[in-house]
């Protein structure tokens, strides 16, 4: 078939030019809004190898799949205790004058369907999703304003098994794609010990939340910052001191010094170090007194996922989170779940040589010899499907050489050819590719 020139003189496929060009129309910006990515071809593919290992320790753990909505009324996040997440909520009012939100994390809609539901669900609920979370920061930073959470959740269960199976889903995870202990940790402490402290200085319940989300920037602003915004909640001067102590405390035994062994916190702690050993995980675990994480609701066991050479931000967290259903006006429920995000676990696998290599791949690739074949070659192609074939069906006439450079692009295995002679003899041509070899097959042949 002769290569048709383009009559744009453009690339071959490209149209005559359509009514808008040559007028006056603004090109538009290809570019995706701030702080957005677009998948192409080699970025899905990388996204859904991912993906795909999340939902895959998600059915291994039996977890069911749930879905929310994107857009949430935004009084599922106005919570107020100072979190960066409720100043970066990506939030407006719409034409019905509701007032909503792109969601920034996931929990609170998981929170809203369990309560939705009520008591036709069963408990224990484990729920697991992959969804996109948002937020609006001043590009002043040029950080992304999205990125894909994976969640799962065990509702119903108080006791620290729960958290011991979510540190052990994602420990699978690791393993999957090739990520050891040696490279990767979790630190884990427990919310307990700070509600211990702030008991013995009769702080509040309600400031709990305030408290813990000022402490967890203890690594990201100056320690007299963190002191004056204590102080500024109503600590006193002595408060302060007792926590800033409790949070630089090194091991378990000195914490159980500190925090005498009758308390709730030590309990935790020793249980699920001690499931860890029988589970087999304990290496990947390190109790660290200044984990508490940066969301309010957390009331119990706290983690979060690091990579050991200290180059990137945390790879997961996540926690108990036994009062938030009683913030949105229901029954508590015993609760715990993490976060894990598609931004930082991919730097790590990059920085580890661990991403995998991953091509389109077609089984074979049809095609006409000839112009009036174009149908027959189609008919062809649908039988290959139907056997579960993938299909390339060169779909206008082309030279073989255009042919053969394409099959080597989808990295087809085989190349089918249909041209008038063989068809007169009920046959098509096949050429493996890899190794040249060459044949004729029946059509009720073709497997
Ligand atoms: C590393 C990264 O992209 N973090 C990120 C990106 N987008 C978000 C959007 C909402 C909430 C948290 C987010 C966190």
């Amino acid at each position: 078939p002769a290569e048709t020139d383009s009559p744009t003189g453009g690339r071959s496929g490209a149209l005559t030019p359509g009514p808008s060009v040559g007028a006056d129309v603004q090109k538009i910006d290809v570019n995706p809004p701030k702080g957005t990515r677009d998948f192409p071809p080699e970025d899905m593919r990388l996204r859904n190898w991912l993906f795909n290992h999340f939902k895959e320790v998600s059915r291994l753990y039996g977890f069911e799949e749930v879905d929310y909505p994107v857009l949430e009324s935004e009084a599922l996040f106005t919570r107020k205790a100072g979190e960066e997440i409720k100043d970066q909520l990506y939030c407006f009012e719409d034409r019905g004058n509701r007032r909503v939100a792109l969601r920034p994390e996931l929990t609170p809609s998981l929170a809203r369907l369990v309560i939705q539901k009520g008591k036709s669900v069963p408990l224990p609920i484990k729920w697991f999703t992959v969804g996109q979370c948002w937020r609006y920061e001043r590009m002043t930073r040029g950080r992304r304003r999205e990125h894909y959470q994976w969640n799962m959740d065990i509702i119903g269960v108080p006791g620290v098994m729960a958290e011991a199976e979510l540190l052990s889903s994602i420990v699978t995870l690791f393993k999957r794609i090739g990520i050891t202990e040696s490279d990767v940790g979790f630190k884990v402490s427990s919310r307990k010990v700070l509600q211990e402290v702030l008991n013995c200085y009769s702080v509040p319940e309600h400031l709990f939340g305030k408290v813990c989300v000022i402490i967890d920037k203890i690594e990201k602003i100056p320690v007299d910052e963190i002191k004056k915004e204590l102080k500024a909640v109503g600590l006193s001067q002595e408060a302060v001191q007792k926590l800033l102590q409790v949070l630089s405390v090194k091991s378990l035994e000195e914490l159980e010094e500190r925090l005498g062994s009758s308390g709730e916190a030590i309990a935790d702690l020793k249980q699920l170090f001690s499931l860890a050993e029988k589970i087999g995980f304990s290496k990947w675990l390190q109790f660290d007194a200044s984990v508490v994480r940066g969301l309010a609701y957390y009331t119990g066991i706290v983690f979060e996922g690091f990579d050991r050479e200290g180059k990137l931000r945390a790879i997961c967290g996540g926690g108990r989170y036994d009062h938030l259903f009683s913030t949105f006006g229901a029954d508590d429920i015993a609760a715990c779940g993490f976060g894990f995000g598609d931004a930082v676990i991919v730097e790590l696998l990059k920085e580890k040589g661990l991403l995998p290599e991953l091509n389109l791949n077609v089984d074979d690739i049809v095609c006409a010899l000839d112009e009036d074949l174009q149908g027959r070659a189609a008919m062809v192609a649908n039988i290959l499907r139907e056997k579960g074939h993938s299909v390339e069906l060169v779909l206008e006439s082309k030279q073989l050489k255009w042919v053969f450079k394409r099959a080597a692009r989808v990295n087809a295995e085989r190349l089918v050819l249909v041209g008038n002679s063989e068809w007169q003899r009920g046959v098509v041509g096949v050429k493996i590719l890899s190794t040249a070899e060459q044949y004729e097959v029946k059509l009720d042949d073709l497997k």
